[in-house]
C-alpha cells in the first residue's frame, strides 16, 4: 500500500539555525550561515573527512577533535586533493574574469592549469574551479554534498572531482576540465556559444554564460541526434494544419456565408475567393483559398466558380452532331440618314436600337422626331417602353456618357486630366449632328462624315 504524500518537517531540512535563515525577495528562507555557524560546519566537515581517511593521513586533530588536512593531501576513499587557496589562485590567475567559464547557482567557475608536479598522482591538465558566492543561495551544504558524492563516485558520464579546498570561508571545488562545456550549453543555448564558453581564455574563447532567456535554436542541436525532442517541447504536438474555419464561427467569413448546398447537403463556404471542402461532421472544416478567376469581378470568385481556363466549354456544334456553322458575313453598317428627306433623323447604332426602347426610337423616327435627349425617351415613354431591366441599361449609358461629355467640354484642361473615352466613328457623326441639330439653323440638317 502507497503512504499518502507527507510534507517533510521544515526543520528536517533545514541546514541551519532559524536565527541563520535569510528570506529571499522571492519569499523562501534560506539559510545564510552566520560566521559561528560556519565554524561549526567546517569542524564537522573535517570529521567526516577524518572519518573517511585512512589512518595513515591523519595528520592532527583540531580544537573540535576534527582530523586536519594540510592541503595537499589525498583525502583517502574520498580520492580527493585538498588545495590551498593560494594554490588555486596561482591555477586561476588569482581568478581573472579573463579565466571565468561561467557562472552557476553556486558560484564564479575559472578556468586554470595544474602542473605536473603540483601533486603525487595530479597529471598536468586544465582544470575547472567553481568558487562558492559567498552572497549566493548555496552554501556549504551544497559544497560538502558535492565533496562527499563527487568524491567517492568515478563515471564517465560524471565530472570527475579533483580536489577541494577549504580554507576559512573560502570553499571551492576543482574539476577536471571540460572542453566541450556543459551539456546544457548543448541542448539549449548556441552552439558558438557553446563552444565559445569553454574556450581557451587566449583565444578570446571565454565568456560570460548569458541567460539569455530565448529558446534554442533548433538547428544547434543537429549533432545531438536524438535529443532534438528535448527542444521545444511546446513544439512536439504541433504539425501543420489547413487554415481552418470553425462552423460556428459567425462573422463576415463565418456563419452568414456557409449555406447548404443543394448538391449534397454539405454546408459551403460563399465569400470572396473561398472554397469551402471537408466533411460536415468534423467541426472544423479546411478551407482552400484560392485565386480569383481572370476576368472574374474583384476579390470575389463565385461559389463554385473555376478559372476559366477550367470551365467545361459547350461542346462544338460537330460535337453536338450538327453540320457547322456557315461562315457569317459581317453585316454592312446601316445607313446614315441624313435629314428628313432621307428618311429621318439620326439613329444611333449600337444596343440602344435593340428591344422596346429601340422599336420606341424607330417607331418615334417615323413620326419624324429627333431621337435624342429628352425627345428620345419622351418618345420610349410615349411608346409604353418603360425601361425596364436591361432595356434601362442603354439609356443609363447614354447618359453617362453625355456626363462624360460635358465634363469634357467643362474641363479646363481640355480634358487633360480625365481619361479620355475612345469615341466610336459614327459616335462622332452623331455627336457633330447633334450640334447642328441644336445649335445650326432649323434646315440644316447636313452631316459632314469624317
Ligand atoms: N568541469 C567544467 N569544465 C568546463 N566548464 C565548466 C565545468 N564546470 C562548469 N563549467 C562552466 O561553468 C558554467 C557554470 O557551471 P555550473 O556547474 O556552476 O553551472 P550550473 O550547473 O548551472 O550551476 P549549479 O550546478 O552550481 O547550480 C557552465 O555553464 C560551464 O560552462
Amino acid at each position: 500500500m502507497t503512504k499518502a504524500w507527507r510534507p517533510m518537517l521544515a526543520s528536517a531540512t533545514k541546514c541551519c539555525a532559524a536565527e541563520d535563515a535569510a528570506v529571499a525577495p522571492d519569499g523562501l528562507a534560506r539559510c545564510r550561515p552566520q560566521q559561528s555557524e560556519l565554524s561549526r560546519r567546517l569542524a564537522s566537515f573535517r570529521r567526516l573527512s577524518s572519518l573517511a581517511n585512512s589512518p595513515a593521513s591523519a595528520a592532527g586533530t583540531d580544537k573540535d577533535g576534527g582530523s586536519v588536512k594540510q592541503a595537499g593531501e589525498m583525502a583517502g576513499p574520498l580520492q580527493l586533493h585538498s588545495f590551498g587557496l593560494g594554490e588555486l589562485r596561482g591555477v586561476t590567475h588569482d581568478f581573472a574574469s579573463s579565466f571565468l567559464l561561467g557562472e552557476g547557482g553556486f558560484g564564479a567557475v575559472y578556468k586554470g592549469f595544474v602542473d605536473a608536479g603540483m601533486r603525487p598522482g595530479l597529471a598536468a591538465q586544465p582544470v575547472a574551479v567553481k568558487q562558492l558566492n559567498a552572497a549566493g543561495f548555496q552554501g556549504h551544504r551544497e559544497w560538502l554534498a558535492e565533496v562527499i558524492f563527487l568524491g567517492q563516485f568515478r563515471h564517465s558520464h560524471l565530472v570527475r572531482l579533483l580536489g577541494y579546498c577549504c580554507e576559512d570561508e573560502e570553499r571551492l571545488l576543482v574539476y577536471e576540465f571540460m572542453p566541450r562545456g556543459s551539456l546544457e550549453n548543448h541542448l539549449f543555448r548556441s552552439r558558438d556559444l557553446g563552444d565559445a564558453t569553454v574556450g581557451h581564455p587566449a583565444q578570446g574563447g571565454h565568456r560570460r554564460r548569458q541567460g539569455s532567456g530565448l529558446p534554442p535554436r533548433r538547428q544547434h542541436a543537429r549533432h545531438l541526434q536524438g535529443l532534438q525532442g528535448l527542444q521545444h517541447p511546446a513544439r512536439l504536438g504541433l504539425h501543420r494544419q489547413a487554415v481552418g474555419l470553425r462552423a460556428g464561427q459567425d462573422g463576415a467569413r463565418g456563419r452568414g456565408h456557409a449555406r447548404d448546398d443543394a448538391r449534397d447537403g454539405h454546408p459551403r463556404l460563399r465569400g470572396a475567393g473561398v472554397r469551402a471542402d471537408g466533411p460536415p461532421e468534423r467541426e472544423e472544416r479546411r478551407v482552400q483559398l484560392r485565386r480569383r478567376a481572370p476576368g472574374a469581378p474583384h476579390g470575389a470568385a463565385r461559389h463554385g466558380a473555376r478559372p476559366r481556363a477550367q470551365r467545361t466549354r459547350r461542346p462544338a456544334a460537330e460535337a453536338r452532331g450538327l453540320d457547322p456553322p456557315l461562315p457569317q458575313r459581317r453585316q454592312p453598317p446601316p445607313a446614315l440618314h441624313h435629314g428628313p428627306e432621307a428618311g429621318g433623323p439620326l439613329l444611333r447604332q449600337g444596343r440602344a436600337r435593340r428591344g422596346a426602347a429601340g422599336r420606341a426610337v424607330h417607331r418615334a423616327a417615323a413620326a419624324g422626331q429627333a431621337a435624342h435627349g429628352g425627345r428620345r425617351r419622351r418618345a420610349r415613354q410615349a411608346a409604353g417602353a418603360q425601361g425596364h431591366g436591361r432595356h434601362r441599361r442603354p439609356l443609363a449609358r447614354h447618359r453617362a456618357r453625355r456626363r462624360t461629355e460635358r465634363h469634357l467640354r467643362q474641363d479646363p484642361r481640355g480634358g487633360q486630366g480625365r481619361r479620355r473615352r475612345r469615341v466610336a466613328p459614327e459616335e462622332r457623326v452623331l455627336q457633330a449632328a447633334l450640334v447642328i441639330l441644336t445649335a445650326g439653323p432649323p434646315a440644316c440638317h447636313v452631316v459632314h462624315v469624317p
